[in-house]
C-alpha cells in the first residue's frame, strides 16, 4: 500500500499522477474504515482527497502556509502530515482533534472550527510575510458554504484592495451541511454548470459588430453591454471585481488539472482564487447520494448500509426533533411564527418545520450576524421570529443581539441549542459562554428547561413573551419524562423547588437539575437534607427564593453547564451583594475558566466535575454548619 509509506508531505512530492490516484483511493478506504469506528466529519473529507494531495504536492508545508476553513475537511491533510496513526483516537478525549490545531502539528497553521475565518487568517500570514520580506506561499482552503459567511468577503475585500500574494482555493461542492443557499451559491452554480456565460459574451460582442462599425459608439455600446452583464458572463468576474485573479472552475477530482492550475496559481502574482468543483462524499455512494446526512457520521456507523444502528431502547426525545415538533404545533396556532437558521437546518431539527411551513422557515447560510438582525427586522415587521442557533455560533451574532434585538426590546426568541459541553468538536464548539455574555445585556430574559416537558412550556413561553428571550438547551435529548397535554406559560423569573431540604440548597439550571437531584439522593443517605431548586431563569432571578434562603441562613450550591464566571452562580452572588446581604456561603459549580477540549460529553462533564459525585463531595467537604443566624 502506498499509504503505508506516506508519513510527511515530502513523501508524495515525486509520486506520478497514477500513483497519486492510487493513493487517493487508499485514503478514501482508510477514511471509510476509520470513521465507521470513530465517527466524525465524513462527506467533506471524501470530497477533499485529490485537492489535498495536489496542495501538498505543489506547495511545501509547513514553509508554505495552508489554512483550512472550518477544518472539518482536513482529515486528509492530517493523514499526509504524519498523523495516520492517530485516527483511532479522532475526537476522543486526549486524542487527535477533529479540526486543525497548532498545538497538534507544525503543518496546522491556524486553529479552526468556526467557518469563514481562513481568508482573514491567510491575509494575516501573508502580510506578516511581506513585512518580513519572506517569500513563502499562503493558501486558504474554503468551502462554498463557508464562502457565504460575511467575514470571508471582508477578507476578500481587504486582500483584493491590498493586492497581497495569496491563493484562495474555493472548494465548491454545492453543499453546506444542507444544500448551500444564497446568491453566492447561485452564482457559483452559474460558473460551474453553464460555461456558455463566457461564450454568451462573445456572441454579444459579435452581434453588436453586426451594426457595422459605428466607431466610438460601437465600442461604448459593447463596453456597456459587457459592464452590465460582466458579473454574469465572464466566469469569476465577481472575484475579479474584488481584485482576485479567478482561475476555474476546474474538476477538483482530476489530479492533472488540479496540479496544472495550482502550479499556475503559484506563479501568479497578487491574490488568486482557484475555483475547484468537488463532490461531497465522493467515492462512497451513500455519502455522495446523501451529502447532507453524511456530513458527519456517528461512531459505529454501518459502512455497508451507510446508517448508524438505531438505539434499541426508546431514548428520550432528542431536543432538535422536539424543537421542530413544538414549533410546528405553535406555528399552526400562530401565523406570525417564523423560524430562522444560519446554515444548521439539519442540526437544529428545522428540516421538518421547513417541510410543514416552507414559507416561514429561513436558512440564511453561514451568516449568524445577518440571522440575528434579520430576526429583528422580522419582529419589527410584526412577525414572531425564533432564531435557532447553536450556543457557539451565537457568539458570531453578539452585537446584533445587543444592538438590533435588545436595545429595541424586540420579541425575538433565541433557541440556543448545543448549550453546554457538545463534546467531540472541542474547544471551538463548546457552548460555554451564552449565559455569561447574554446575562449582562438589558431586556434579555434567559431560561433553561430541566427536561423535555419543560422545554415545550418554555418555548411556548418564549414565543408569547413580549421582548428578547433566550432558551438554552444541551446537545442531545431530554431525560424521559411524561409530557403535559397542553402548553402553559411559565411565570417569568420564577423557579421550581423540586425537593425540599433544610441543610443546604442546590440551585440547579437546565441539564444540571437531574444531577442535583441525584446528588440530593446520595446526600440523604448520609443524613444531609438537601433542597433542590430548578432555577428555570437565569435572568430575571427568583429574588423571592433567594431572599427566603438568606433568611434561613441556608448554604447554597449553584450548578450550571456554562462558564462559572458570569453564569447563574455569579448572578446569585451579585444579587446578595447588591442587596447588601452579607455572610452567605455560596459554592458555584460550572465550567472552569478554560477552553474545554474534545471528548465524549459525559467524559468531559466528569472531567470538569459537573456530576452528582462532585456535588456530594463538595457538600461533604464543607465544615459543619455555623450557628444559624437568628
Ligand atoms: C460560524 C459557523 N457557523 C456554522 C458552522 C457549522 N458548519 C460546519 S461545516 C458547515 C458547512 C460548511 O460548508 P462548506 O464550507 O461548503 O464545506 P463542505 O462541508 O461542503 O466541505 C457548517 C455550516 C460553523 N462551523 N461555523
Ligand atoms: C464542523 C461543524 O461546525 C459542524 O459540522 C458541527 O460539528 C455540527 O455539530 P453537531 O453534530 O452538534 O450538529
Ligand atoms: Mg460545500
Amino acid at each position: 500500500m502506498l499509504l503505508d509509506k506516506i508519513n510527511t508531505p515530502s513523501d508524495i512530492k515525486n509520486l506520478s499522477v497514477e500513483q497519486l490516484n492510487q493513493l487517493a483511493e487508499e485514503i478514501r478506504q482508510f477514511l471509510i474504515e476509520n470513521l465507521a469506528t470513530t465517527g466524525g466529519h465524513f462527506g467533506s473529507n471524501l470530497g477533499a482527497v485529490e485537492l489535498t494531495l495536489a496542495l501538498h504536492q505543489v506547495f511545501d508545508s509547513p514553509k508554505d502556509k495552508i489554512i483550512w476553513d472550518v477544518g472539518h475537511q482536513a482529515y486528509v491533510h492530517k493523514i499526509l502530515t504524519g498523523r495516520k496513526h492517530l485516527f483511532p483516537s479522532l475526537r476522543k478525549f486526549k486524542g487527535m482533534a477533529g479540526f486543525p490545531k497548532r498545538s497538534e502539528s507544525e503543518h496546522d497553521m491556524f486553529d479552526v472550527g468556526h467557518a469563514s475565518t481562513s481568508i482573514s487568517a491567510a491575509m494575516g500570514y501573508a502580510t506578516a510575510r511581506d513585512i518580513a520580506g519572506e517569500d513563502h506561499k499562503v493558501i486558504a482552503v474554503i468551502g462554498d458554504g463557508s464562502m457565504t459567511g460575511g467575514m470571508a468577503f471582508e477578507a476578500l475585500n481587504h486582500a483584493g484592495h491590498v493586492g497581497t500574494d495569496m491563493l484562495v482555493v474555493l472548494n465548491d461542492n454545492e453543499m453546506s451541511i444542507a444544500p448551500n443557499v444564497g446568491a453566492i451559491s447561485n452564482y457559483l452554480t452559474k460558473l460551474r454548470v453553464d460555461p456558455t456565460y463566457s461564450s454568451f459574451k462573445k456572441d454579444v460582442v459579435n452581434f453588436l459588430h453586426k451594426f457595422g462599425d459605428l466607431g466610438d459608439k460601437t465600442t461604448r455600446l459593447i463596453d456597456r453591454f459587457k459592464d452590465s452583464f460582466k458579473s454574469f458572463i465572464v466566469p469569476g468576474m465577481l472575484f475579479e471585481e474584488f481584485g482576485f485573479t479567478y482561475l476555474g472552475p476546474i474538476n477538483g477530482h482530476d489530479l492533472p488539472t488540479l496540479l496544472t492550475y495550482m502550479q499556475r496559481a503559484k506563479k501568479t502574482k497578487g491574490p488568486v482564487l482557484l475555483h475547484v468543483v468537488t463532490q461531497k462524499g465522493k467515492g462512497y455512494a451513500v455519502a455522495a447520494d446523501a451529502p447532507d446526512k453524511m456530513h458527519s457520521v456517528s461512531k459505529g456507523f454501518n459502512v455497508v448500509k451507510g446508517d448508524t444502528p438505531k438505539v434499541v431502547k426508546p431514548a428520550p426525545p432528542q431536543y432538535p426533533n422536539l424543537f421542530a415538533e413544538t414549533m410546528i404545533e405553535l406555528a399552526k396556532r400562530d401565523p406570525d411564527l417564523v423560524a430562522i437558521t444560519p446554515a444548521m437546518l439539519p442540526g437544529s431539527g428545522l428540516i421538518k418545520f421547513q417541510e410543514a411551513f416552507p414559507e416561514r422557515c429561513f436558512d440564511v447560510g453561514i451568516a449568524e450576524q445577518h440571522s440575528a438582525t434579520f430576526a429583528a427586522g422580522l419582529a419589527c415587521g410584526g412577525k414572531k421570529p425564533v432564531l435557532a442557533i447553536y450556543s457557539t455560533f451565537l457568539q458570531r451574532a453578539y452585537d446584533q443581539a445587543i444592538h438590533d434585538i435588545a436595545i429595541q426590546n424586540l420579541p425575538v426568541t433565541i433557541a440556543i441549542d448545543r448549550a453546554g459541553l457538545v463534546g467531540n468538536d472541542g474547544e471551538t464548539h463548546q457552548g460555554a459562554f451564552d449565559i455569561a455574555f447574554l446575562r449582562c445585556v438589558p431586556n434579555f430574559t434567559i431560561m433553561a428547561p430541566k427536561d423535555e416537558n419543560e422545554f415545550r412550556h418554555m418555548l411556548y413561553t418564549g414565543v408569547n413573551h413580549n421582548g428578547p428571550i433566550a432558551m438554552r438547551y444541551p446537545r442531545g435529548g431530554g431525560v424521559g419524562v411524561a409530557m403535559d397535554a397542553d402548553f402553559k406559560m411559565l411565570p417569568i423569573g420564577k423557579s421550581e423547588t423540586v425537593r425540599e431540604g433544610k441543610d443546604i440548597a442546590i440551585l440547579a439550571l437546565g441539564s444540571m437539575v437531574q444531577v442535583a437531584e441525584k446528588a440530593a439522593d446520595v446526600l440523604h443517605e448520609s443524613g444531609i437534607d438537601a433542597k433542590v431548586v430548578n432555577m428555570r431563569f437565569v435572568k430575571p432571578l427568583d429574588e423571592e427564593l433567594l431572599l427566603d434562603l438568606a433568611k434561613q441562613g441556608m448554604r447554597i450550591v449553584t450548578i450550571e453547564e456554562g462558564s462559572t464566571i458570569g453564569g447563574m452562580g455569579s448572578a446569585v452572588m451579585e444579587f446578595y451583594a447588591l442587596q447588601r446581604i452579607y455572610g452567605m456561603e455560596i459554592y458555584p459549580m460550572g465550567l472552569p475558566d478554560l477552553f474545554i477540549e474534545h471528548g465524549d460529553p459525559q467524559q468531559l462533564l466528569d472531567h470538569v466535575g459537573l456530576n452528582a459525585d462532585s456535588v456530594v463531595e463538595l457538600v461533604k467537604s464543607m465544615a459543619p454548619l455555623k450557628q444559624k443566624r437568628a
